[in-house]
């Protein structure tokens, strides 16, 4: 057994009637009732034509499929009782929350610049209520999710993240959603900091910039702060059929 198996079987042994999801660089152990599934930032504004993205220039002609496979991962998830937490990225309507000239987020934010370039968009990007901010139509919450929402992009940061996962005892943290260069990544590496074991379903992710940000999205996830799985494998351990499903 090598160093990468032992750690997995470490992981295996203590957690006890844990199911083990197939994933890089090991299959990793985890119970359903210590597991979230978190669906991050999945609204118009970096899903649809139109949205945030697009208008800043970004590639989002390929988001469907990646709708179509969280809502399988979602119907997995529902089904085996694992914890939805949905995270939405946006600010308050007149953008306090987004911080003035003196926040890196004012100089940074693509949407912020996109709309201080464009003043014809000015209030619509990412601002609480419009439809920018709002969740795609296909992917909503139902009765038990949690929707978190949060103003930059770790869903870590000034937000209700940890403390809502901690009360309820979850250690695992199975990512979906756009970016994973950005809010993806950002979530999981602070969530290794606190002590939470994240995996992403790569096929449930789309990154914002070239495919060279997704790959080294995954790249960094895989060898220095997760793991990298896929929405079949997530499903087929937790006992939906996703070729089913997805047909
Ligand atoms: N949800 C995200 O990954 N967001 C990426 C960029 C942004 O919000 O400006």
């Amino acid at each position: 057994m090598n160093a990468a198996e032992s750690l997995a079987g470490y992981r295996l042994g203590s957690a006890d009637g844990a199911l083990t999801l197939p994933a890089r660089p090991e299959p990793l152990a985890m119970k359903a009732s210590e597991t979230a599934l978190i669906v991050v930032d999945m609204q118009n504004a970096y899903a649809s034509k139109n949205g945030y993205l697009d208008l800043a220039g970004f590639d989002v002609s390929t988001t469907a499929p990646v709708i179509e496979r969280i809502s399988v991962a979602l119907e997995a998830a529902r089904a085996a009782g694992i914890q939805v937490v949905f995270l939405q990225n946006g600010w308050d309507a007149g953008y306090v929350e987004a911080g003035g000239p003196g926040s890196p987020n004012w100089h940074k934010s693509n949407a912020l610049k996109t709309m201080r370039q464009r003043p014809e968009l000015a209030g619509t990007l990412l601002a609480k209520g419009g439809w920018d901010y709002a969740l795609v139509d296909a992917l909503q919450p139902r009765p038990g999710d949690i929707l978190v929402p949060k103003p930059r992009y770790s869903g870590f940061f000034n937000s209700q993240l940890d403390s809502t996962l901690r009360a309820r005892g979850i250690r695992n943290l199975v990512f979906t959603g756009i970016a994973t260069n950005v809010c993806v990544e950002s979530t999981l590496r602070d969530g290794f900091h606190l002590e939470y074991f994240g995996v992403v379903l790569e096929d449930a992710t789309h990154q914002a910039g070239p495919p060279f940000a997704q790959q080294a999205a995954l790249y960094n996830i895989e060898t220095f702060f997760g793991w990298v799985s896929s929405v079949a494998a997530f499903c087929d351990t937790f006992a939906l059929d996703a070729t089913t499903a997805i047909a």
